[in-house]
């Protein structure tokens, strides 16, 4: 055998296989995606995530105390409003008494040192289920759109919020709440992480199932991203990158691996998040109950996966696992 085709002397070692990574998942990396109920005593299982609860405002501390003392460093919160009134601009997204304000205040007195993010959309608040406000004949009507997103975002930021995540995909968000971050006084204070490539994508139905946010008619195509549109996402993420963005996202994270290999080369010197999203979760799970694999195996590899390809930051669901799995 030629010296050159000897491969298998450099991973005959669990140790040294390790090596042949060039980075490996830590607990740093993980930040956990929670649901906020409006009904403060909530410990509600979904049904379509499996193991994940709507927990009410009264049930945080149970909930997160075992997870931060396990390691948890950083969470990102999504509103459920089960008792609100939805009206045509999402009123209820900024409300001072709403789930995800308390949970900021609440979170950041109860855990001093966890890094507390919030999604910023419209659509678990507005009554059409849209992320935006719509013109009379059901388009989206992008200014006053990204006026209110850039002011629920300005809440979330007074509240307390390490960092704000809008994933509604209006254009031009991202420059007007980095514009209402500067003028409030919170451009130092508040991280802006921009879901800039959002693929218009199958696998968001389990989510759409916990936080009541499925549209009440038509679908999100004209402003999240077409599945093949990789110019686009290119674009986009250029695009949030020179408006203010301080973290770039790409979503979902497993089928669209080359946006994230993108991204990592088109914004190198920006922290780069993906979202392991809900159908991702839920595949990942039942592919484990039919007996197709390991759930821990597949999940390790749908992250290495993502580590490969760029990324610096996972938004999953698996969280929890992994704090424990990372342990032994
Ligand atoms: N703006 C809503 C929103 N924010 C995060 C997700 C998906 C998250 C997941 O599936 O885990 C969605 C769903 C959607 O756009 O329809
Ligand atoms: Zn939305
Ligand atoms: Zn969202």
């Amino acid at each position: 055998m030629d010296i050159s085709s000897i491969l298998q002397g450099g991973y005959q070692h669990p140790l040294s296989r390790q090596w042949q990574s060039k980075r490996q998942l830590t607990k740093a990396m993980l930040m956990y995606p929670i649901f906020i109920s409006d009904d403060p005593d909530a410990s509600q299982l979904i049904a379509t995530l499996p193991g994940q609860s709507r927990w009410g405002i009264n049930k945080l501390e149970g909930f997160l105390a075992p997870l931060v003392k396990k390691g948890l460093q950083s969470v990102i919160l999504f509103g459920v409003p089960m008792n609100c009134n939805k009206d045509y601009r999402g009123t209820p997204a900024d409300d001072k008494e709403g789930p995800v304000i308390l949970a900021i205040k609440k979170i950041r007195s109860l855990f001093p040192d966890l890094y507390v993010a919030c999604d910023v959309c419209l659509c678990e608040y507005t009554d059409h289920g849209h992320c935006g406000l719509l013109h009379p004949d059901g388009t989206i009507n992008t200014a006053p759109s990204v006026e209110r997103i850039a002011e629920v975002a300005l809440s979330y930021a007074r509240a307390g919020a390490h960092c704000v995540a809008p994933s509604d995909m209006m254009d031009g968000r991202i420059k007007s709440i980095k514009r209402a971050l500067i003028d409030n006084g919170f451009g130092n204070k508040c991280t802006l992480m921009a879901y800039s490539a959002k693929f218009a994508s199958s696998l968001y139905g389990p989510f759409r199932d916990a936080a009541g946010s499925a549209p009440s008619f038509g679908n999100r195509k004209c402003y999240q991203l077409p599945p093949g549109g990789r110019g686009l996402a290119r674009r986009a993420i250029q695009r949030d990158a020179a408006e203010g963005a301080d973290i770039i996202m790409v979503k979902p994270a497993m089928p669209y691996l080359d946006i994230i290999s993108d991204a990592a080369q088109l914004t190198p010197d920006h922290p780069l998040a993906c979202y392991q999203v809900s159908g991702e979760f839920a595949m990942v799970h039942a592919g484990a109950a039919a007996g197709v694999y390991a759930l821990r195996d597949m999940a390790f590899e749908s992250v290495d996966g993502m580590l490969r390809a760029g990324a610096t930051l996972i938004l999953t669901y698996f969280t929890p696992d992994f704090l424990d799995w990372l342990d032994n």
